[in-house]
């Protein structure tokens, strides 16, 4: 029996297309969602188990473990993909900001890596831990300061769990630049944002979805963090 692929945040965008990927190759995979949608169902309905899970707080993070570990005992991978994008603003606490973004993106891969490690170590072959970051660990973000900082948290992480569980469990990162757009992106920033990548376009889901499946594949990558941004480094 094939050990599930846990994906977190799998409820829509880049975490929902790769379960549909995973999915159409005959891979178990183990979701997490936090908003219900019918894509959730239509996952349900093709054999992934969905669990409820919001990591806003370690109690929910140790709630979504204690559902993990009650339906498998072993893991193929996990793909923390799980992730908030808030920007600082006028009416928004800098704490607030700061603490959220560390939660999804430092706590909850820190947590389960931490207490779910031996799922990925009773399998017979190599396994894997990925973890989402960002092109902005190279550069910052003006706008998204506390993101920024959480992810180059998550990008640290990526090498320190990688010399903690090699040689059994393969550790790394990717980290996008533009992937897709969000429903409310207006023209203007849809236009220049694909201005700052040398490819300028918005690849869609898929490019995230090889390049995941890329890292599951390759028995000798381990601590790297692989970057999707099409040339966004220069421009
Ligand atoms: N899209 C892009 O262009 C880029 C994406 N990335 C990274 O790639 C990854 C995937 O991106 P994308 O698909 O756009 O991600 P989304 O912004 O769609 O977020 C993925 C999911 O994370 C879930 N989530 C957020 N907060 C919590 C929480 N507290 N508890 C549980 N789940 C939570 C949401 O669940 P729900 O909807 O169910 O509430 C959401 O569906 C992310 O890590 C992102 O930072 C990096 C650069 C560019
Ligand atoms: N959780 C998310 N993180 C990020 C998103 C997103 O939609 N959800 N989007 C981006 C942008 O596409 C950025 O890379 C380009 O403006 C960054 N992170």
């Amino acid at each position: 029996m094939t050990a599930p692929i846990l994906i977190t945040g799998a409820g829509q965008r880049i975490g929902l297309a790769f379960a549909r990927a995973c999915l159409d190759r005959g891979q178990p995979i183990i979701v997490t969602y936090r908003t219900y949608r019918p894509a959730i169902d239509a996952l349900q309905k093709a054999g992934a188990v969905c669990l409820h899970a919001d990591f806003a707080t370690n109690a929910g993070i140790d709630d979504f473990i204690q559902a993990l570990k009650s339906r498998t005992d072993t893991l193929r991978a996990i793909i923390h993909n799980a992730s908030d994008w808030i920007p600082e603003s006028e009416d928004s606490d800098p704490a607030d900001v700061m603490n959220a973004m560390m939660q999804i993106h430092v706590m909850t891969p820190y947590r389960i890596n931490l207490t779910c490690r031996s799922m990925l170590e009773q399998e017979g072959s190599t396994t894997d831990i990925i973890h989402m970051t960002d092109y902005v660990v190279e550069k910052g973000s003006a706008k998204h300061i506390a993101y920024a900082a959480s992810k180059a948290a998550l990008t640290n992480l990526t090498l320190s769990f990688a010399r903690l569980l090699a040689p059994r469990v393969k550790v790394n990162a990717v980290a996008p630049s533009l992937i897709m757009f969000n429903q409310g992106d207006s023209q203007a920033y849809r236009e220049k944002t694909l201005k700052k990548s040398l490819m300028g376009i918005e690849p869609g889901a898929e490019v995230a979805v090889a390049t995941l499946q890329f890292l599951l594949d390759n028995p000798y990558i381990t601590g790297r963090t692989l970057p999707l941004d099409g040339g966004r480094h220069l421009v």
